[in-house]
């Protein structure tokens, strides 16, 4: 059993320092990331209650994080067992905390009124499921499901072990699910092009109805896309994505999906505080991060108009106007050979200018998406 608490701390704080997405961060680890994902997941939902125990070090380092998660387990379990092989800096935290920290109120608290998820636990299931399958596995471990307004698309009651649910679908929130129901809602089969696809969850998605090809940059993160995405009949490519949208070929892609590198700061929108203590998304770097999401969608669109694309997705996981409607409004102002089109009715939120594009604001799940139609 690998050192998932120390794993967890790691995903915990990366996130929190904006490397990437916590599922990411999650399914980069070397040994258990699924577990290593429920449980990180489980410690965000108890994280305003677990920062507020007296005693801990609150300076948002590595070590913090390790101090949480392992709250997160006593209170839920008990220290982990001295027989699991457990790393150095586990052992050094336990005995921290156990030297440090009042324990009992975490003891007394019920775990029912300690967990109160800070965000939604969505599950997409596969098209090929069966309803009924699936509740049935859902009532064995205890737990309960509500329907969104898309019928793949579910709530879980709180989060299982993962592999328990593997056969039935993906953990997937409602807005990374947007893009692809996007596409769902104009066309049912083509070629699809993912230009920023790691860790792979939109390519996954898109395959259920479309025929994908995913590109990512990043080798760490190509190599996750890969072991996700080649057993369902993905072509994956390791290949920067402007060089990728250079080498498309006349009429070879109905669809392009880009999903570029933004801020996160839809994902940090759970806790304010946090947001606001670290600026999320109003950091020097914005800037930059904004002048490569103009540059990467203009040139797909640009490409994709010469070589017969017909429909490009953009999205973000940001709730910045400038990675969004600001980006949409100066490639429309650069490239006169694309609208947007008018998606997914039924969903409300709307964007902030544009009421063709959609966004999702709920807390920790905020997203934004854009389709852009060839005139
Ligand atoms: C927001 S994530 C994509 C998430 C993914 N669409 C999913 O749903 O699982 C952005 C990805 O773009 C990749 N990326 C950044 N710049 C790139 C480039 N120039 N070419 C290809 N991939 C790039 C990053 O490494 C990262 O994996």
């Amino acid at each position: 059993m690998p050192d998932i608490y120390k794993q967890a701390a790691e995903s915990l704080f990366s996130f929190q320092n904006r490397v990437g997405g916590l599922k990411a961060l999650c399914l980069a680890q070397n040994s258990s990331p699924s577990a290593t994902y429920a449980l990180s997941t489980a410690v965000m939902d108890n994280y305003e209650n677990l920062k507020s125990i007296k005693g801990i070090t609150c300076d948002n380092s590595m070590n913090y994080f390790h101090q949480i998660v392992l709250l997160h387990e006593f209170q839920t379990n008990g220290f982990p067992n001295k027989r699991l092989r457990l790393s150095k800096e586990t052992r050094n935290t336990i005995s921290f905390l156990k030297a440090n920290v009042d324990l009992e109120p975490l003891k007394a608290m019920k775990p029912a009124a300690v967990f109160k998820p800070v965000a939604n636990r969505y599950f997409r299931i596969f098209q090929k499921t069966s309803l009924t399958e699936f509740a049935a596995a859902l009532k064995e471990l205890n737990i309960t499901f509500t329907q969104t307004q898309f019928k793949n698309v579910v709530v879980l009651s709180e989060l299982p072990p993962s592999a328990k649910l593997t056969p039935f679908g993906e953990f997937q929130s409602i807005g990374s699910c947007l893009p692809v129901l996007c596409f769902q809602s104009i066309v049912n089969k083509g070629t699809l092009l993912d230009l920023c696809a790691a860790p792979g969850s939109k390519s996954l998605q898109a395959s259920e109805s479309f025929t994908v090809t995913a590109n990512e940059l990043d080798k760490r993160r190509f190599n996750i896309l890969k072991k996700r995405c080649e057993p369902q009949n993905i072509t994956c490519i390791n290949a920067d994505a402007f060089d990728t949208i250079d080498r498309i070929r006349s009429n070879q892609f109905d669809l392009i999906l880009l999903d570029p590198t933004c801020s996160s700061s839809g994902t940090y929108n759970q806790d304010k505080a946090l947001a606001q203590k670290l600026n999320v998304g109003k950091e020097k770097d914005l800037e930059k991060l904004v002048t490569f999401q103009k540059t990467i969608l203009l040139k797909a669109l640009t490409k994709g108009a010469e070589k017969g694309v017909k429909y490009v997705s953009y999205s973000t996981c940001s709730i910045n106007d400038e990675e969004n409607e600001q980006v949409v409004e100066f490639v429309l102002e650069q490239n006169k050979k694309w609208k947007l089109v008018n998606v997914l009715d039924e969903w409300e939120v709307r964007g902030l200018r544009h009421k063709e594009c959609v966004r999702c604001e709920e807390p920790g799940n905020g997203f934004f998406v854009a389709v852009f139609q060839r005139k």
